[in-house]
């Protein structure tokens, strides 16, 4: 079993806090897996100064499985290793299960593991069980108290035949299990995983997900997972959060996220439409994907359902006759991009925020109340 919240002992000093935000995440400290607060950092100083974070909250709770992304630079390797203890923020509180993970980075460190750049972090001059029990003895267990854990993990990740199999003979997709094998088998509660599917192929990527669902599941494993593979963050995830420019700029489930798109689109296809009618649609109506051919044409158009109910009379009016109307669902890729390249992300955080909170299964708070992010 994955180790449950802070049976450390410790009580969480809010006093430490360096420098702590006055807009705090609302799970309480002591029942988040993760809580961070008011997180800043700036690498070097003067004209060639960077701030890779500027203001991030958010909190996990023990079991919830969240998708991290950002477009480059968005400053979401630089949240990570502050939560694993790797970089010292300039402000803000990171606490892992109630520890705060900067003034007791030894004790939180029992709690954490990532894999982050892929398969690197094996031995790959050992063989799978051997990293397997090598990742356990780091972290302060008897291998062989261990093993029957490490069976079970080996078979759900299918790897029990590999396991006597040196890790650099393996393809890369094995390698990549192997990795996440290797971070699980510390019995760690709280894990980040940088692209866990990358390498596999699609049987091999369901399977993950599945697994990973049922680690999250049935042991409590609270992931934070970042991918460039939408569908891996749709499958698996319960929640995204989303970081442009230093920032959290959403912070919502996936279908929270999604449902929100309020525009869905619409494929069309009709016939007899001449050049005048097509003009007049493409005035009033927000056309793309125009195509003619023949006595056909194909377009998208984005529109509510009143200005569906619109489009659809105009073209009554105009005797067209509608082949096909199909509906194009927004999916997170297209969420994302225009979470990060518009400027509907900041107006996303300002006034969904308090409504998702409550929608939220997991009665999380999305990123904060808004504060320095307005
Ligand atoms: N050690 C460092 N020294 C100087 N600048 C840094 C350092 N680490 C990160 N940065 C800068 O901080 C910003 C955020 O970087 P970070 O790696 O956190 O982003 P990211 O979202 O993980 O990006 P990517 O998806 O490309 O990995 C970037 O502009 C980056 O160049």
């Amino acid at each position: 079993m994955a180790k449950g919240p802070s049976n450390s002992g410790e009580t969480p000093d809010d006093g430490s806090a360096l420098g702590a935000s006055d807009r705090s995440p609302s799970l309480d400290p002591n029942e988040a897996a993760i809580y961070v607060d008011g997180l800043a950092k700036t690498f070097g100083s003067g004209e060639s100064a960077v701030t890779a974070v500027k203001d991030v909250s958010l909190t996990v709770a023990p079991g919830e499985v969240v998708g991290l992304l950002g477009p480059n630079g968005a400053g979401k390797t630089t949240t990570i290793k502050s939560i694993l203890g790797l970089i010292l923020p300039d402000a803000g509180t990171v606490r892992v299960h109630g520890i705060d993970v900067h003034a007791n980075p030894r004790a939180a460190y029992e709690y954490v593991d990532a894999m982050l750049e892929g398969a690197r972090n094996d031995y790959w001059r050992l063989t799978v069980r051997e990293n397997l029990r090598y990742f356990a003895a780091i972290r302060g267990q008897d291998p062989d108290a261990v093993s029957e854990r490490h069976d079970e993990l080996l078979e759900h990740l299918d790897l029990a035949e590999k396991a006597d199999t040196a890790v650099r003979d393996l393809s890369r997709g094995m390698k990549q299990k192997v990795s996440l094998a290797s971070v699980l088998a510390g019995d760690i509660s709280v894990a980040f995983l940088d692209e866990p599917t990358l390498g596999l192929d699609i049987e091999s990527s369901l399977k993950l997900r599945t697994e990973l669902r049922r680690l999250a599941e049935e042991r409590g494993l609270t992931l934070v997972i970042s991918s460039h593979d939408m569908d891996v963050i749709e499958d698996v995830c319960d929640r995204v959060v989303i970081m442009n420019d230093g920032r959290v700029v959403v912070d919502d489930t996936v279908e929270d996220l999604l449902a929100g798109f309020e525009t869905k689109g619409y494929r069309i296809s009709v016939r007899g439409v001449t050049d005048e009618v097509l003009a007049d649609l493409q005035e009033r109506f927000d056309l793309t994907d125009v195509q003619r051919t023949d006595d056909r044409l194909r377009f998208e158009v984005a529109a509510d359902t009143e200005t569906f109910y619109r489009l659809t009379d105009t073209m009554e009016a105009n005797n067209l006759d509608v082949a096909s109307v199909e509906t194009v669902q927004p999916d997170l890729a297209e969420a994302f991009v225009e979470m990060t390249n518009g400027t509907r992300e900041t107006s996303r955080v300002n006034e969904d925020g308090a409504s998702t909170a409550q929608k939220a299964p997991t009665g999380l708070s999305p990123a904060g109340d808004g504060g320095d992010q307005r």
